[in-house]
């Protein structure tokens, strides 16, 4: 798991560091990383006139972008300064000075910028508030117009450190090298995207405080992942209950059902109405149908907002076994649900779940996902392009990212399956949520492209069996 710091708490490790070690100069660290990250990037193109343009903002990023400016000018290669307020880091400003950089105005960054073969974003850092100068903005949005490549220095200059929430047009960044710890902003998106390949330099500076946020990786799940061992059996695997679908939306039925086939549950009891049982009798042959003990329940996916949902709901949590609730039914929750239980919204089901709007949630997804945890005292996947498993308490973990096909109807249906499947097999809320979200973007990685979302959810299968250590 990948820990996730607040630009604070980032501080707050430097300046212990600083405390303790006071002649390690970590500008200098970071520059060097800078530098060479650059010079990777450059690939050997360094003889055209500002080969290098260096966008420098006031403080210590913009340092940072002078230091590594220094050193690639030493390099022999061309480095031309645009400082962007006209103030810089006086020692960086020096030493860049001395290499042998020029330096430009305005409009000279932007007439070099279509012989530039690099930008380097050195304008703002974790010290910036969101957001950039229009003149800043402009020459970012060129750069992006005109696929020059661009290097952030620690985060993609006018992000917001710690979140994901993206507020203007700015640098888009084929790679960020970042300092000490990723940031929210580096992993949740749409702000990632903007970050390209994300380079963590740690400098050796230890961070005591706990993370905001864990990233899954692959290896994570893999290693998480229930498999089966030589005395498991149906039942011990795990039996999931399934009640969804309606006469309108009899297709989600079908699709939490191959989730549910597809991420290795021991056996399935289809109990959803007849309509649906009919479709799903004729596709999937192992799924029986009635009543019967089950260690998990799949509930809501396809229901249709309807009086009934309700009773629907609570004929099946009032025997306390975990549950996912997808869909339709989270808006008829109780006001206690069971232990165990994983509640599946994405942004448009929590904003109703939480009486605001859509957009507020999408400008802080975190602080409702919180919000939603506590209020229910359960374990919430907020399904989107970063998917969040919070957990009353507070604990966020980020499932492993995934291509933004799957952003197409039927995604929820299959993932609350494969959630059940796990919660079934006796995983906690969390995990359930975690490795089910993990495990289908990693099968939508796999199969690339608008693959309809049972193709990705047969796909699970195949990235399931790559987890067994036996074969
Ligand atoms: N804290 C750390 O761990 C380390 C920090 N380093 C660098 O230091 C950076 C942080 O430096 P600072 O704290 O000086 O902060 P920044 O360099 O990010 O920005 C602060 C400066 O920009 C001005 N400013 C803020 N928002 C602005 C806006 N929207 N438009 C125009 N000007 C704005 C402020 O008045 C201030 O002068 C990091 O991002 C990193 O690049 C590295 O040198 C190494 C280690
Ligand atoms: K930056």
């Amino acid at each position: 798991m990948i820990p996730i710091h607040t630009a604070q708490t980032v501080r707050e490790a430097e300046e212990s560091f600083f405390a303790q070690q006071p002649g390690v100069d970590l500008m200098q660290l970071a520059a060097e990383a800078v530098a060479e990250a650059a010079s990777k990037l450059l690939e050997g193109d360094r003889t055209s006139e500002g080969a290098v343009l260096v966008a420098v903002g006031p403080g210590n990023n913009g340092g940072d972008g002078l230091y590594a400016a220094a050193r690639l000018a030493g390099q022999g290669i061309p480095v031309s300064l645009w400082l962007t307020t006209g103030q810089a880091h006086p020692d960086g400003l020096h030493a860049a000075r001395e290499a042998g950089c020029r330096e430009v105005d305005a409009l000279g960054a932007t007439e070099l910028l279509a012989q530039a073969s690099l930008v380097i974003d050195a304008v703002l850092g974790i010290g910036g508030r969101p957001g950039l100068d229009s003149v800043v903005a402009t020459f970012a949005e060129q750069a992006e117009a005109l696929a020059i490549p661009v290097l952030s220095v620690d985060i993609p200059s006018g992000l917001d450190p710690d979140r994901g929430h993206v507020e203007q047009d700015g640098f888009r960044a084929a790679r960020t090298v970042t300092f000490i710890a990723r940031k929210p902003c580096h992993v949740l998106q749409p702000a990632a995207g903007r970050c390209g390949v994300v380079q963590l330099e740690d400098l050796d500076v230890p961070v005591a405080t706990r993370p905001v946020a864990l990233q899954a990786t692959p290896a994570d799940i893999a290693r998480l992942w229930p498999v089966p061992g030589p005395t498991s059996h149906k039942y011990s695997r795990g039996v999931v209950g399934i009640d969804t679908g309606s006469t309108r939306y009899p297709g989600a039925a079908l699709l939490g059902t191959i989730g549910a086939l597809h991420a290795g549950a021991g056996m399935i009891r289809f109990v959803g109405p007849e309509v649906a049982a009919q479709l799903v009798r004729t596709q999937l042959p192992s799924v029986t149908h009635g009543e019967g003990a089950v260690q998990a329940w799949l509930l809501g996916s396809g229901w249709g907002q309807t009086e009934a949902n309700r009773d629907r709901l609570a004929a099946h949590l009032g025997v306390k076994t975990p549950a996912v609730i997808d869909a339709d039914a989270l808006l008829s929750l109780p006001t206690v649900v069971p232990p165990n239980t994983l509640l599946t919204p994405h942004a448009g089901e929590m904003s109703r779940m939480l009486g605001v709007e859509r957009a507020q949630v999408e400008a802080d997804p975190l602080t409702h996902a919180r919000e939603t945890a506590e209020r229910w005292q359960a374990v919430v996947l907020l399904k989107g392009a970063t998917q969040y498993v919070v957990e009353p308490g507070g604990r966020v973990q980020l499932a492993v990212p995934g291509p933004h096909w799957s952003a197409q109807a039927g995604s929820g249906d299959v993932l609350a399956g494969i959630c059940a499947a796990l919660l079934a097999a006796g995983l906690s809320a969390a995990d359930a949520a975690l490795l089910g979200a993990s495990v289908q973007a990693m099968a939508a990685k796999r199969r690339l492209g608008p693959w309809p979302p049972e193709v990705i959810a047969r796909e699970v299968a195949a990235v399931v069996g790559g987890f067994d250590p036996v074969w």
